[in-house]
């Protein structure tokens, strides 16, 4: 077993393995009994110290609040740390003496020995605060003395360092555990994840909960297969070959577009093109917006929807489809090569037995299909409410994914890409530049120039995913504002 771990940003890997709370504490369990007692919480405790004097280096009063399971230990561990280092932590500490976990029993006699500075309340003012009051212990509220430092911290504009886990946070799924007060996060935040990485620190609230995540493993080495897979980064397009033609990068066909929503269709449409599509046919639903199209974007191919040839191509259908798309889904979901669903197609299914029907005989004939929901989208399908599908989006992306053997894009902050058979990814990309209209367009058109030119559609969709948040993280903030059109004239 390797010694004190190395605290590290996401940058320096592609992909991460993320854990469940159960497996990491099976993986804690396993290191405690090979290594000397208390090994584990020293580590943290001075991971946490480290990083702390790392994102503030200045920083003199230093707000420590410890919960009273073993998450705090790590806090108390690190005031050892930081009073050593000259600085002036103050703890509030919400352990009781005679009942707490050996561990943070004995980072506390430590922390008390050092000479430490323990308080009942919050100082008034301090430099940065660290939060160890809950970590993947935390299963129930926090109330009474922690939810008033809990908020403190929270409507503080100081900095704070949250421990493992940001607490009240979720670490399988990122949603908060008490929903009704405003989680309304102001100041900057780190956290500093332990052991693994969870899941919940990259999806639904995780993200604006967490802040920029930092990880150290404390030495052990994690073994399990993961619960899902953060992807980080993607390495740039290979070059194409000279030789190559536009019969190699396939054909995408965009089925959509009703009377006064051609706009969606058409943003697909430009996002396969300039996702790199051999050729890109679009079949618009409104007769009155073809002449327009054909004007305005000469490289797209206007057809009529009868004259596209499904079977030979990569069809992307919905985007703004409205209810009349779903008289055409039979034949869609028939006999499309590959195929896209989106928006007003996924609500045609989720609405009709037989069309579901359809969809899941795909598979068995070697025919791909994914399926971009949102979280109502994905709820209308699932037969639940969108609030249930947020409350654990790996599993409900993934039992979607089961249902209907596609692979399935749950969308939204941390979008998940499920498939049968393989470990769910969580997506790195984006921002809340995205969340405008019709930028979901882009992206179902931008998944069907990548499975055009693909072997393989899990990855190529989790590709193109990863690429359609790219395109938001990379925009540069004092550039408009990031729009549809804009997105689907940038995405590669
Ligand atoms: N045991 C060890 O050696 C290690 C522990 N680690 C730390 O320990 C954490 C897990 O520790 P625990 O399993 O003790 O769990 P936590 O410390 O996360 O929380 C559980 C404790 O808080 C109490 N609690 C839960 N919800 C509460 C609420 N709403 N109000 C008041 N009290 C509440 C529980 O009764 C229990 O005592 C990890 O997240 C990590 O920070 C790491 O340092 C790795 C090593
Ligand atoms: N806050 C956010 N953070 C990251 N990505 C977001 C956020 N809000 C929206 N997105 C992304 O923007 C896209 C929106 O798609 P969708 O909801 O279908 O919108 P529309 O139907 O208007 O095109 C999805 O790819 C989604 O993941
Ligand atoms: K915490």
């Amino acid at each position: 077993m390797k010694t004190q771990g190395l605290t590290q940003t996401l940058s320096s890997q592609a992909t991460w393995p993320l854990h469940s709370v159960a497996q990491t504490q099976a993986l804690e369990h396993e290191a405690q009994a090979a290594l000397p007692a208390h090994t584990l919480m020293q580590r943290a405790g001075l991971a946490a110290a480290q990083l702390a004097l790392a994102i503030a280096p200045h920083a003199q009063k230093i707000w420590i609040a410890c919960g009273p399971g073993n998450n705090g230990g790590d806090g108390l561990e690190a005031a050892m740390h930081l009073h050593a280092w000259c600085k002036h932590p103050i703890v509030t500490w919400l352990g009781k003496d005679g009942d707490m976990p050996a561990d943070a029993k004995q980072s506390w006699l430590r922390a008390k020995d050092a000479g430490v500075t323990f308080a009942e309340q919050p100082p008034v003012q301090f430099d940065l605060a660290i939060d160890a009051l809950l970590g993947i212990g935390g299963q129930r509220s926090p109330e009474g003395l922690m939810a008033q430092w809990l908020g403190a911290m929270q409507r503080s504009d100081v900095s704070v360092l949250c421990v493992d886990v940001p607490t009240g946070l979720l670490a399988d799924t990122g949603e908060w555990l008490d929903t009704s007060p405003q989680h309304h996060v102001k100041a900057k935040r780190h956290t500093l994840s332990l052991l693994t990485l969870k899941p919940g620190l990259f999806t639904a609230n995780g993200r604006d909960a967490a802040g920029h995540i930092w990880f150290n493993d404390l030495g052990v080495t994690a073994q399990k297969t993961p619960t899902a897979w953060l992807q980080h980064s993607q390495p740039a397009h290979a070059p194409r070959a000279h030789s190559s033609h536009k019969g190699s990068f396939g054909d995408v066909a965009v089925i959509g577009g009703a009377p006064g929503m051609s706009g969606a269709a058409m943003l697909a449409a430009l996002a396969a093109l300039h996702g790199g599509a051999g050729r890109v046919f679009v079949g618009l639903m409104d007769e009155d917006a073809k002449h327009a199209a054909t004007a305005a974007h000469p490289p797209l191919m206007v057809r009529d929807i009868t004259h596209l040839a499904l079977n030979e191509s990569t069809v992307v259908c919905g985007c703004g489809g409205g209810d009349a798309v779903h008289a055409l889904m039979p034949q869609v979901l028939s006999s499309s090569q590959q195929l896209v669903l989106d928006a007003d197609a996924l609500n045609a299914i989720a609405r009709d037995t037989a069309l579901q029907s359809l969809l899941k005989k795909r598979s068995p004939r070697h025919k791909p299909t994914v399926l971009t929901p949102h979280p109502l989208e994905a709820a209308r399908l699932l037969n639940c409410s969108a609030k249930e599908v947020q409350k654990n989006r790996l599993h409900a992306a993934q039992q979607l994914a089961n249902t209907f053997q596609c692979v399935v894009v749950l969308k939204g902050s941390g979008s998940i890409i499920a498939s049968p058979g393989h470990t769910p990814v969580i997506n790195a990309s984006g921002n809340a530049r995205l969340a405008t209209a019709g930028t979901g367009d882009v992206l179902a058109g931008l998944i069907g120039a990548y499975l055009a030119r693909s072997e393989d559609p899990f990855a190529a969709t989790c590709q193109a995913v990863f690429a359609h948040g790219q395109v938001a993280n990379a925009w540069p903030s004092d550039a408009a504002a990031l729009d549809a059109a804009l997105l689907a004239a940038s995405v590669r």
